[in-house]
């Protein structure tokens, strides 16, 4: 049997198993509606060979060695050792040592608004989504996919680089930085949880932003989880009111992450979460910040509860799949939109063309793409100090990822209206 098919025989397995249970939670008068299961065929059918957006030019050639091809299934349940985030006993777990639960965050701020607002305690709502929610016995091994959702600056990469404690994500504070579906993995005693980092769901100005918002929709079907980022220092608006109502449809267990909570104060938080609890019924409602550490790992608890029972999908020592030329390009590429305005950073894209290793230095020959020639003297900058500045920037970060010395050459080059352009896009990895 090839890996493909033993991968469709354990969905098969998963989704009958989902089915029962789902079965089960009608009998019992929960509302199983949600996930019960007709599972969707092919659901998650990007796990192998088809994974979400294999992003960037290269995705074949570029991948660190047995990490490629996809997830391994069907090994037993891991330890790890040290380096990896997120990883609590299930003692600790149970006992809640390791951070408060969310449901109890969630009473507790609950009780605030109440009291604030003078409203009764909100009541009960029927939730599609009570079945997953009851899942909370851990002497299973979850495994699953989860991904971060919400508009463009919302917080959803450096949450996901805060989780997987690692830089695979990378973050400005320029609306629309990311552009790959980055997948991490947090491995736990009896879980792996494998984070997609998305690019945010927006308004699309061009191809390139048609083709980002049906990569965000074709990972929207694919995971098991889904949290909704709203920063907590933004009211609720338009563009949250359109993501809830696309989520509607799905299958996914959906949670409502409140980001950046560092930001405001209690009095604020509060009345945030009750308008995020208004928008839709999400299972759990998790405020978290990212840059303090503050409930990150409650909410890998949170995500892990929701997986589904599954065999491990990585191996143990995989952080992220990632071609390593992306994360490369990438980096480049956060470097690059550092202090520039306006349309510039949408204009930016980078290739690597070549990767060498001699000795203990790596040599890296990379593009940096513009649209028009006046964009490419504003990267340059006078005398070529703002590019070198950019190189000396990216070439730290990708010192830290590879652990070895690095040469980068950095080039600049035109590419007309790229973001328009199938063929551009395409050379470009969209
Ligand atoms: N204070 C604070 N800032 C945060 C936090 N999380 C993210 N930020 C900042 O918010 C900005 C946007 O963060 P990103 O993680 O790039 O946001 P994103 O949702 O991935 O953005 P897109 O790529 O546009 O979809 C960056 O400047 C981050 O440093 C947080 O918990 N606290």
């Amino acid at each position: 049997m090839t890996a493909g098919e033993r991968n469709e025989l354990r969905r098969q397995e998963r989704r009958a198993a989902r089915r029962a249970e789902g079965a089960a939670g009608s009998a019992t008068g929960s509302s199983a509606g949600g996930r019960s299961g007709d599972g969707g065929a092919g659901r998650r059918g990007g796990a192998g060979s088809g994974r979400p957006g294999a992003a960037g030019r290269g995705a074949g050639d570029g991948r660190r060695a047995g990490v490629g091809d996809g997830p391994e299934r069907g090994r037993g349940a891991s330890s790890r050792s040290g380096s990896e985030p997120g990883r609590s006993s299930r003692a600790e777990r149970e006992s809640g040592r390791d951070g408060r639960t969310a449901g109890a965050e969630r009473q507790e701020i609950g009780g605030t608004v109440s009291s604030r607002t003078g409203k009764s305690e909100r009541k009960p709502r029927t939730h599609r989504h009570r079945e997953a929610a009851r899942v909370t016995q851990d002497d299973v091994y979850r495994a699953g996919f989860a991904c971060f959702v919400g508009r463009p600056n919302a917080g959803k990469s450096t949450l996901t680089n805060a989780i997987i404690g690692q830089k695979i994500a990378i973050t400005s504070n320029k609306p629309q930085t990311t552009r790959h579906v980055i997948r991490g993995i947090v491995h736990r005693e009896n879980a792996q949880l494998v984070l997609v980092d998305t690019p945010g769901l927006h308004r699309p100005r061009t191809l390139l932003g048609e083709r980002l918002n049906d990569l965000v929709r074709e990972v929207w079907s694919e995971t098991d989880v889904i949290g909704v980022c709203f920063p907590a220092d933004e009211p609720v608006g338009r563009g949250d009111r359109f993501i809830s109502s696309e989520l509607a449809e799905l299958k996914a267990t959906v949670i409502a992450v409140v980001t950046k909570v560092d930001l405001v104060d209690p009095g604020t938080l509060a009345k945030h979460l009750l308008a995020v609890s208004e928008l839709y019924d999400f299972a759990e409602i998790v405020p978290v910040s990212a840059v303090s550490g503050h409930q990150v790992q409650t909410l890998v608890d949170v995500l892990v509860k929701h997986l589904p029972e599954s065999p491990q999908l990585y191996p143990d020592d995989v952080l992220t799949d990632e071609p390593e030329q992306v994360l490369i390009a990438e980096l480049i590429r956060e470097a690059a939109l550092e202090g520039v305005r306006d349309e510039l950073p949408h204009s930016i894209a980078v290739l690597v063309e070549e990767m060498m290793v001699e000795g203990g230095l790596t040599k890296i020959y990379a593009d940096l793409y513009v649209e028009r020639d006046s964009q490419k003297s504003i990267v340059i900058g006078s005398r070529g100090v703002r590019l070198k500045e950019v190189g000396s920037h990216a070439r730290g970060e990708i010192e830290q990822l590879l652990g070895t010395r690095v040469y980068l050459d950095l080039h600049v080059r035109v590419a007309k209206e790229w973001q328009r352009d199938p063929r551009q896009l395409r050379k470009l990895g969209f």
